[in-house]
């Protein structure tokens, strides 16, 4: 079942169209990456799914109603980002006793232990945090509402390591416990991966893939070897990404299922086959228009 519809949602600023044209569905109980570049329209996108903004055209429903100012989506999807506002006067636990009363599947004994394990004081002040106790405290409050959906936007920045794997398990444990939808917007696909299920990946504006994370670690294959063998026998074919490794060995990423190549063949030519993370394949798909960092500096 389909929980999270859009169909060609458009978001202007003034002029700038923050999105164009995005039409995917979200079926129930899955983890979904939402990657792209800065200022792709991750954090836009989940805005309108969780009715704080709306969208110029197009239409989108959560749970087949249509988010904005609708408390019936309010009260059941929750979105998680380090711009979160608490009542100044409240403390940690008071912000945590406040909840019980507005989310219905809210977890206290989760939200107590969790706070707890990450070392966070119930009586500190939520603004009296550093960036990464924040957003620690902001990911255990989403996790806690174990809302229908849940939408964390870049909720690891500012979390050292340690904790950023911590927390990726405590999404896991209780993401099998109590299956839900959950959409996360992040910069570290490679650090997640293990976690999602889809992903949804953005570029300016526009949805560029959304696939399962399967399908997307054999939708491209990578080729190194001789420059000139690579040329020929990827001449007429789409090139994802290409870079040159040394004066004459190049590195060259093409679809899966435009490689019809004889493997053997290519071997004795020097060619290797690799496989393209997912993380790698994103960044290829949203490359920049603008060259590479080193023609800056190129005259
Ligand atoms: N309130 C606003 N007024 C004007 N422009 C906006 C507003 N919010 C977002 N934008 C523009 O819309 C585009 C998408 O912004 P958005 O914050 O959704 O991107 P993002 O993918 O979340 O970026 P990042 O990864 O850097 O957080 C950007 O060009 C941004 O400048």
């Amino acid at each position: 079942m389909s929980v999270i519809q859009c169909e060609n949602i458009e978001k202007k600023f003034r002029k700038k169209k923050a999105l164009q044209n995005i039409t995917f569905q979200i079926e129930d109980e899955k983890i979904t990456g939402l990657v792209g570049r800065n200022g792709t329209g991750k954090t836009t996108l989940l805005r309108i799914l969780a009715g704080f903004t709306k969208q110029t055209s197009g239409t989108v429903t959560v749970f087949d109603k249509t988010p904005f100012n609708n408390l019936f989506v309010s009260a059941n999807s929750i979105l998680i980002n380090d711009q979160m506002q608490f009542p100044g006067s409240f403390n940690l636990q008071d912000i945590l006793n406040y909840a019980t009363e507005f989310y219905g599947k809210w977890d206290a004994e989760l939200a107590a232990r969790l706070l707890q394990y990450f070392r966070l004081n119930p009586q500190s002040y939520h603004s009296d945090l550093s960036k990464g106790m924040k957003n620690t405290f902001n990911f255990i409050f989403g996790l806690a509402t174990r809302c229908d959906v849940t939408l964390f936007d870049e909720p690891i920045n500012g979390m050292d390591e340690a904790v950023r794997k911590d927390v990726y398990r405590a999404l896991l444990k209780d993401y099998l416990a109590y299956p839900r939808t959950i959409i996360i917007s992040s910069h570290f696909l490679d650090e997640m991966e293990h976690l999602l299920e889809d992903i949804l990946l953005l570029d300016e504006g526009k949805v560029a893939l959304h696939k399962s994370l399967d399908e997307l670690r054999e939708y491209a294959v990578g080729l190194l070897g001789p420059t000139e063998a690579i040329k020929r026998w990827t001449a007429g074919l789409e090139v994802l990404h290409e870079k040159q490794v040394v004066s004459n060995q190049m590195y060259t990423v093409l679809k899966a299922q435009d490689c019809t190549f004889n493997e053997q063949q290519l071997l004795q030519e020097g060619i290797a086959f690799m496989p393209v993370s997912a993380n790698d394949l994103c960044l290829y798909l949203t490359n920049s228009r603008t060259g590479d960092i080193d023609d800056v500096f190129n005259e």
